[in-house]
């Protein structure tokens, strides 16, 4: 009864005390946003706070129901995780290009125009990365996702030089062999609704090659081997169950987790972690000595990691090493699978996109077996398949961007010839999802999936030859998939590679469509996915479709 007593009044006391403390912070940080002199819109908690990120998608959506048009507030527009997903522009053109979203803990500053996004993405010393919110992906060791100044750049070069010729050579054929396999187990079904599960097992399975040598045949969704009770994790198997629970990972540390009175799902998480660890460690010590003894050894990105800081000595720590691998993992394998999902169900609505890509298949790669398919000579021809890619990108891209000042205050010139006195510690994003749907840049059908656009053709002939059409380079900023100045991503032709190349095998062979239900034409069938893909978006860690299997597909030979 006396704890009972004592519980009730730390609550009655903590609720308001919060309270009384976020409307301090709040009205302070509100005193500052103002001096900007851009419009501001408060929210009562910041997007990010991790309580509010789990509850506020649902609380929005009730809020919405509200009668008189109450429904429609700052918290329901921009108050939770994802929210500039369904207004995309909406808010730019509301609020203007640049605007402020203030809560007690930050002041978000939004940058809608192209120009200005370039102008901040150019300094990265002045707008570095917030290190307090990415400092998690340290799971392994300090990796580049957390890294500052000097430290970045030391990281960022020795990376860089893992995404060489060799490595990607390794993503072609992986992601070729992978996708023969995946297009066969699909159409072995009568209906699919593991599309999302079957991507992540192909990007996990070329990530595996490209990144630690290690290859596996393509296993589907209903075909997964079941695991024995008792026998040790294969290094798949590990970084699997990392992957798959990488935020809690990430929230308790790896050492957290083997708390003896904790469930045994956490015991068996760190069991994975211990033997991820275990297997990059007889990786790195195995490629040490091959170095030593200056044997050539395959090039994968581990390999090519160890080698790049064997040669310049001290360069990078062995946990640094772990740390780099863990986060190409995890910034290159579910952002390629979500990115993927959307491919298959925008194409599903879409038939004839689906031959417009079969014919430029069959036009460069013709009878060609498989193994005859030439990185360097094809992929630069497979224009049509890279700009399904970009399309599905430039409507749902999986990674959000924000930078911020750090300590120092800064100014930023805007385009309309306002100069901005941006003061420290404010979070200043890239409003990519609006300027890369904003009809502005993009014409009057900006929201539908177009990937001709991206196609240009210098042919003036009424049958314009494949082989003269160029992709399209947007004007700058207007296109921020992999990100713009030196901290974009380094995994970009990485994942240009693995998508192109399963596009290529899957589409030259296979189409899909949507499963009609009792009743409904194929026509209004391709609208439902349409809507399904809008309605069934959101953001998780990454923005992804979320229920998938809610929406059932078929996969059928060409
Ligand atoms: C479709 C697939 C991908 C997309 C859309 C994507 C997108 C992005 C974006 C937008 C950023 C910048 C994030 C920010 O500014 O906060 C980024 C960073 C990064 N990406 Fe990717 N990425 C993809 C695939 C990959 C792959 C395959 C790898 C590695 C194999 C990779 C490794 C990284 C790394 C290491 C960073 C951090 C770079 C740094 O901080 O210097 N990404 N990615």
């Amino acid at each position: 009864m006396a704890i009972l007593a004592i519980g009730g009044a730390v609550v009655l006391f903590a609720i308001p005390a919060y309270t009384l403390h976020s409307a301090i912070c709040l009205f302070q940080n509100y005193q500052i946003a103002r001096k900007l002199g851009v419009p501001v819109r408060i929210i009562p908690v910041d997007h990010i706070n991790p309580l509010w990120t789990i509850v506020s998608g649902r609380v929005a959506g009730l809020l919405k129901k509200l009668p008189f048009g109450l429904g429609d507030n700052t918290i329901t527009r921009y108050n939770y995780l994802g929210f500039d997903i369904p207004l995309r522009w909406k808010a730019h053109e509301d609020l203007g290009d640049v605007f402020i979203l203030c809560s007690p803990a930050m002041i978000w500053l939004y940058l809608g125009h192209p120009d200005d996004i370039t102008s901040m993405l150019k300094r990265n010393a002045d707008f570095p990365h917030n290190s307090e919110l990415t400092a998690m992906l340290d799971v392994f060791g300090p990796s580049i996702g957390s890294a500052q100044g000097a430290h970045w750049k030391k990281m960022r070069k020795l990376m860089g030089s893992c995404f060489n010729d060799p490595t990607f050579e390794l993503v072609w054929r992986e992601s070729i062999a992978q996708a023969k396999a995946l297009g066969q187990y699909w159409c072995s079904q009568s209906t699919v609704n593991t599309v999302d599960h079957d991507t992540r097992t192909l990007s996990l399975n070329v990530m595996s090659r490209a990144g630690f040598g290690k290859s596996y045949a393509f296993k589907g969704h209903h075909e997964a081997q079941v695991k024995l009770k008792g026998t040790s994790l294969s290094y798949k198997e590990a970084l699997q169950s990392i992957l798959e629970n990488s935020i809690m990972i990430m929230v308790l540390g790896t050492k957290f987790l083997a708390k003896p009175w904790l469930p045994h799902a956490f015991k068996d998480l760190h069991d994975a972690c211990t033997a991820f660890e275990a297997y990059m460690t007889e990786l790195y010590e195995k490629e040490k000595l091959a170095s030593a003894e200056g044997r050539v050894s395959e090039r994968n990105l581990m390999t090519s990691l160890v080698r790049a800081s064997q040669q310049e000595k001290g360069s990078m720590s062995e946990s640094e090493i772990y740390g780099n691998m863990f986060v190409f993992n995890f910034a290159g394998h579910d952002t390629t699978a979500h990115t993927f999902v959307w491919i298959m169900y925008f194409l599903a609505a879409n038939p004839k996109v689906q031959d417009w890509i079969n014919e430029e298949v069959e036009h460069v790669l013709g009878t060609r077996p498989e193994q005859e398919w030439d990185l360097k000579a094809d992929l630069p021809r497979l224009k049509r398949c890279l700009s399904i890619v970009f399309e599905t990108l430039r409507l749902y891209s999986p990674v959000g961007m924000a930078k911020w000042t750090d300590r120092n205050a800064t100014t930023l010139q805007l385009v309309d010839g306002r100069t901005l006195h941006i003061p420290p510690k404010t979070m200043v994003v890239p409003s990519h999802i609006s300027v890369q749907s904003d009809p502005r840049f993009w014409g009057p059908d900006s929201l539908t999936w177009r990937p001709s656009r991206w196609i240009q053709s210098e042919s003036a002939s009424d049958s314009p030859n494949i082989d003269d059409e160029m992709l399209l380079t947007p004007r700058r900023s207007t296109f921020l998939g992999w990100s713009d100045g030196v901290r974009d991503c380094p995994g970009r032709k990485f994942a240009q590679i693995e998508a192109a190349a399963t596009i290529a095998t899957v589409f030259k062979d296979w189409r899909v469509s949507p499963v009609t239900r009792p009743g409904e034409t194929l026509g209004a069938a391709k609208q439902r996915v349409l809507d399904f893909i809008e309605e069934n978006t959101g953001q998780v860690l990454l923005v992804q479709l979320l229920h998938p299997e809610r929406c059932p597909l078929r996969f059928e030979k060409r």
